[in-house]
C-alpha cells in the first residue's frame, strides 16, 4: 500500500456523552428482526437473484421465522417489481409476515413503489436519503436545508400516496442513510422533520433506522450515537429505533449488540452478513448470541 495514502484519513469525532448508560446495561430481550437479504444480500451478488431465486429465498426467510422481510427495491428493476406483484397476487405472504419495500426520496420512485404493493395487507414503506457530509457535498450538492426539504417532500409524497391505498395498513420507516457520517444534530433535525410529516403515535409507531452505512468507528462510538439519539428524539414512545450495521471494520455484530444496549430495538441484517461491500451485520451470529443468553424470539 502506498504509505502516502494513509494521510488522507483522519479519525472520526467522538460523541460527547458524559454519563452514558449503555456500558452498565444488558440486553434483556431480542430485537425485532428484519431481513434485508432480498435487497442488500441480492446487491452483493455478481448476478442478482432471478425471480425464482428470490422466491426461494423468500420462502426460506419465512421458514426461518422472520416476521419483517424487506422484499426489494421495486423502482430499481422489473425483476424486483414483478417479484413483489407475484407475492401479493399469488397470496404468498403469510398472515403474520409484513413485507418492507425501499425507495429513494423521489416522487417517481415513490409512486412506482406504491404501485408495486397494491393489494397487500400490510407494508413497511421505507424511505431513505443520504445525510452524510460527504454525500451532501459530492452527490447532492445541497446544503442542510435543501437536504431536509428533499426528505420532507419525500415523506409528504409517501403520506399522500398511502391515502390512495386504503386496503393496506402502512407502517413508515425513514433512514438517514450514512447516519454514521452525519453530524448528530443534523441527523436528529432531519428525522424530526420527517416525523412531523408522518405523525406517528404510540399505536402506529414510525421506524427510525440509523444505519452505519459505512462502519467508520469502533462499536462503542455507534452505541454512543444511538444512546444520544434515543435520549434526544422527541415522542420517543412513537418511534422504534432500528439498527442497520455494515461490516467495514469487521465489527458489525459487536456494534449492533452495544447499540442494542444503548436503546436500539430492531435490527436489519442478512443471513451470514451477505451484503454490499464488506457486508451487513450477520443475523445468524447475532441471533445465536441472543439464544445462548437464553433470550427467546421477539
Ligand atoms: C445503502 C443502500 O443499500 S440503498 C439501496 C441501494 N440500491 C440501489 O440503489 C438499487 C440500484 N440502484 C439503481 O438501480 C438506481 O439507483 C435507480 C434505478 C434506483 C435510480 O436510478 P437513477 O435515478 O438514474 O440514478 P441515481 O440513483 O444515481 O440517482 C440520481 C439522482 O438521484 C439523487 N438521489 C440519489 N439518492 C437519492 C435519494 N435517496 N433520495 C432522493 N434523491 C436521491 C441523486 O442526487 C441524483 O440527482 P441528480 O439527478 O439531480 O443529480
Ligand atoms: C438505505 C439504508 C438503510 C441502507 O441500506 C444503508 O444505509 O446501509
Amino acid at each position: 500500500m502506498n504509505p502516502e495514502a494513509v494521510k488522507k484519513y483522519s479519525p472520526q469525532p467522538l460523541v460527547s456523552l458524559p454519563g452514558r448508560t449503555w456500558p452498565e446495561k444488558t440486553i434483556e430481550k431480542p430485537p425485532t428482526w428484519c431481513s434485508v437479504d432480498l435487497r442488500d444480500g441480492n446487491q452483493a451478488l455478481i448476478h442478482p437473484m432471478s425471480h425464482e431465486k428470490k422466491m426461494e429465498m423468500f420462502r426460506l426467510l419465512v421458514e426461518i421465522g422472520f416476521k419483517e422481510i424487506e422484499v426489494g427495491f421495486p423502482a430499481a428493476s422489473e425483476v424486483e417489481y414483478h417479484f413483489i406483484r407475484t407475492l401479493i397476487e399469488d397470496n404468498l405472504i403469510p398472515e403474520d409476515v409484513v413485507i418492507q419495500v425501499l425507495t429513494q426520496a423521489k416522487e417517481s420512485q415513490i409512486k412506482k413503489t406504491f404501485e408495486s404493493i397494491r393489494g397487500a395487507r400490510e407494508v413497511i414503506m421505507h424511505l431513505y436519503n443520504s445525510t452524510s457530509t460527504l454525500q451532501r457535498r459530492i452527490v447532492f450538492n445541497m446544503n442542510r436545508k435543501e437536504i431536509i426539504d428533499l426528505a420532507i417532500k419525500g415523506a409528504e409524497t409517501v403520506k399522500n400516496e398511502a391515502s390512495a391505498y386504503p386496503e393496506t395498513k402502512f407502517r413508515y420507516e425513514y433512514s438517514p442513510e450514512s447516519f454514521t457520517g452525519t453530524e448528530l444534530d443534523f441527523a436528529l433535525e432531519i428525522c424530526e422533520a420527517v416525523k412531523d410529516v408522518l405523525q406517528p403515535d404510540p399505536q402506529n409507531k414510525m421506524i427510525i433506522n440509523l444505519p452505519a452505512t459505512v462502519e467508520m468507528t469502533s462499536p462503542n462510538v455507534y452505541a454512543d450515537q444511538i444512546e444520544w439519539f434515543c435520549n434526544t428524539v422527541s415522542d420517543r414512545d412513537s418511534v422504534i429505533i432500528s439498527l442497520h450495521a455494515h461490516n467495514d471494520r469487521g465489527c458489525a455484530v459487536a456494534a449492533t449488540e452495544l447499540a442494542m444496549m444503548a436503546g436500539g430495538e430492531r435490527v436489519e441484517g442478512t443471513l451470514f452478513g451477505n451484503g454490499e461491500r464488506t457486508g451487513n451485520v450477520d443475523i445468524i451470529t447475532l441471533a445465536l448470541n441472543m439464544f445462548i443468553r437464553g433470550l427467546i424470539r421477539n
